[in-house]
Order: structure tokens, then C-alpha cells, then sequence
């Protein structure tokens, strides 16, 4: 397995979920039982052995690849959800999108002051989503060590949003 065969497996479908958007599909690649294995390898890669508490991952797909490194790494995981989804004491989040708002919770009793966390997510575009992850995590106290993604749309300005922390992504789309 290498990262061309990865980027052939994911699936690219013009126009979804909306005109413009060319939406990068990870299905056939988690569906692939070495193909997994061998991103969510390569996405620990940096981390094994190190200091890491908790792995943090954002609804949806965060979820998929979060909780698969997190076992990988032997750490817990942290779901970060849509509002109104977690049922016990939460911090929230809310964020300007391009258009509207949108916004993000977190248990507050899911880090501790002090713990180091990497936020873990299927793609990084505009770097919004992991924005306002990273903004909970240190809400709660949590040290960001990284970023880490299976995919990066680069002309979308997430890396320069996250500019002053260390972010990792395994293949790259321009858009
Ligand atoms: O860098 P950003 O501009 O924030 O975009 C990236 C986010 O968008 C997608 O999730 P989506 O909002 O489609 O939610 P889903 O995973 O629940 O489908 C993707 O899985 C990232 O979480
Ligand atoms: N182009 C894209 N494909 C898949 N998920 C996305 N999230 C934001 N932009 C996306």
C-alpha cells in the first residue's frame, strides 16, 4: 500500500452536496481493510511513543479516523458534536461561516487541564471546523500537540488558519 494507491481510492464527486463543491469521498478507503489500516498507520506515524492523552475528533468523519487512531495510540477519544447531541455539562462553540452560524460542544468533563490532544479529522478545507475544536479543547485547559488528516484541500486557507500549530495530512487536493 502507498499514498497514490490511497488518493485513487478516494472518490471524487463534482457538484456534492451542493453546485461547486467537488466533495473527496473516504468510503472506498476505509472500506478497504489494508487501505485503513495503512492510513490510519501513517496518520499515527508522528506520534507513537509520545506524550499524547487523548485523541479529539469532530462529528462525522472525525469520529471514524479519530477513534481508530486514539486505539491505535492507545489514548482515549473525544467526540466533539452538533449541538444538542451530548448529554452531560458541555462547553460550546459557536463560529461565523460563510454564511450564518454554526457551532460545536464538548463535555467539560472530557480533558483536564494539562492533558496534551491531538484533533483528528477526515479533511481539512477551510480549517473551521478544526478551529473550533481547538478552541473548546483549550476552553477546557487541553494542550493542542497537532492536527493530523487524511485529506488537505490546500487552497482553502485551513493551514494558515492553524499557522501556529503543527499540522499533518497524508494527501493534497488544491480545492
Ligand atoms: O475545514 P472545514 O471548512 O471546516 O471543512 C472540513 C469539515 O467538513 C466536513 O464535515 P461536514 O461539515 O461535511 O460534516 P460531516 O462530517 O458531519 O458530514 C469534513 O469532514 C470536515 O469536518
Ligand atoms: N470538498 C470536500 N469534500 C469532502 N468533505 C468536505 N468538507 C469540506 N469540503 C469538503
Amino acid at each position: 500500500m502507498d499514498l497514490t494507491t490511497i488518493k485513487s481510492m478516494i472518490r471524487i464527486k463534482e457538484d456534492f452536496p451542493k453546485e461547486g463543491i467537488s466533495f473527496k469521498d473516504i468510503t472506498p478507503v476505509i472500506n478497504d481493510a489494508k487501505a485503513f489500516r495503512y492510513v490510519i498507520k501513517k496518520m499515527c506515524e508522528d506520534f507513537y511513543g509520545r506524550d499524547i492523552d487523548l485523541v479529539v475528533g469532530p462529528e462525522a468523519r472525525g469520529f471514524i479516523m479519530g477513534s481508530a487512531m486514539a486505539y491505535e495510540l492507545g489514548t482515549g477519544f473525544v467526540p466533539v458534536r452538533k449541538p444538542g447531541k451530548l448529554p452531560a455539562d458541555v462547553e460550546k462553540y459557536e463560529y461565523q461561516l460563510e454564511y450564518g452560524m454554526d457551532a460545536l460542544e464538548i463535555h467539560r468533563d472530557a480533558i483536564r487541564p494539562g492533558q496534551r490532544v491531538i484533533i483528528v479529522d477526515d479533511l481539512l478545507a477551510t480549517g473551521g471546523t478544526v478551529s473550533a475544536t481547538a478552541h473548546l479543547v483549550e476552553s477546557l485547559g487541553g494542550i493542542v500537540e497537532a492536527f493530523v488528516f487524511l485529506i488537505e484541500l490546500t487552497e482553502l486557507g485551513g493551514r494558515e488558519r492553524l499557522k501556529n500549530y503543527d499540522v499533518k495530512s497524508l494527501v493534497e487536493y488544491p480545492v
